[in-house]
């Protein structure tokens, strides 16, 4: 049997982004830029058609500059409007402002035809839990206005924030699921950390993400570990592991511990500016 499991809080909050995006003009999609697709709900699409449409490619501080751009061209080629960020710093906002602005004119000058002026045009941010919404929304208000931490779901209250005289943001982002049933955005939410890592077999990720370094970030493992990227991935993390001193009583390998070292040094950034998954054209 076929059925997909949707949980109450899950048909809640869609209902809920159904409701909102009746009052917007501008839908600002949060992804994650280290996993531009897995970090995305298609249901978005249908949910804001007919709107105008921005994505943030958001963390792009650990992301591969180079895969960042050619995302950015996939996304704009397909009709979106697209910055890349990271929602922590002041730096990028005002490209989201001008980018905001662009967005819009087109809906203000049909406005201005109708002869309503100054009508604020009005934006709201959604996503995928972890993608950063609260801290971007914090950050772009300029002020501690919604509350941010690294757990899934803290985001509460609703108002909006005005942003200059022409925008106002809806100050409740919109929170969609990623696609669970494709295991490969399971596997990808889970190395960036976006999954409880209780419930994950760290030593079979860490082996994951070996495999994708070894395959497309040729010279990393080895300048970072000293690892042999020729090695199968079993191989490497054994590496991992000697050259780390990750060992338990008696002297033995401790695999684990060197699983979880090398996914803690790809989340944080130590291990690089890494991508994980890249647009279909050639590279
Ligand atoms: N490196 C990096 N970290 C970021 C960036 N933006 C957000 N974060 C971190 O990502 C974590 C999640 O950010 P939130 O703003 O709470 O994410 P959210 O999408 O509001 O999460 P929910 O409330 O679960 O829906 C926090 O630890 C942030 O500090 C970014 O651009 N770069």
């Amino acid at each position: 049997m076929n059925f997909q499991w949707y949980p109450g809080h899950m048909t809640k909050a869609r209902r809920q982004m159904q409701e909102d995006m009746k009052l917007i003009d501008l839908v600002i999609e949060l992804v994650d830029a280290r996993i531009p697709l897995s970090s995305r709900n298609p249901d978005i699409d249908e949910l804001g058609r007919q709107k105008a449409r921005l994505i943030l490619m958001n963390k792009a501080d650990l992301a591969s500059e180079k895969q960042t751009k050619r995302w950015s061209d996939f996304f704009q080629n397909k009709g979106y409007y697209v910055v890349r960020l990271d929602a922590r710093a002041r730096a990028g906002m005002k490209d989201v402002n001008d980018v905001i602005m662009e967005a819009c004119r087109e809906k203000m000058e049909r406005d201005r035809k109708r002869g309503i002026k100054n009508r604020p045009v009005r934006a709201m941010v959604v996503g995928i839990p972890n993608v950063g919404k609260s801290t971007f929304i914090n950050t772009f208000a300029g002020k501690a206005c919604t509350k941010t931490g690294n757990k899934p779901g803290v985001t509460k209250g609703k108002q909006w924030i005005r942003l200059n005289k022409n925008v106002e943001l809806l100050d409740t982002p919109g929170i969609l699921w990623p696609r669970f049933e494709d295991q490969r955005v399971g596997l990808h939410l889970a190395l960036i950390g976006s999954m409880k890592d209780e419930i994950l077999n760290i030593d079979e990720l860490s082996l994951e993400l070996i495999k994708i370094l070894k395959e497309n970030y040729p010279g990393i493992l080895e300048e970072r570990y000293g690892a042999a990227e020729t090695a199968e991935p079993p191989e490497i993390l054994m590496q991992i592991a000697e050259n780390r001193n990750c060992v338990k009583k008696g002297n033995e390998l401790d695999y684990s511990k060197a699983a979880s070292l090398t996914l803690d040094e790809f989340r944080s950034g130590r291990l690089g500016k890494i991508t994980l998954e890249f647009p279909k054209e050639p590279q």
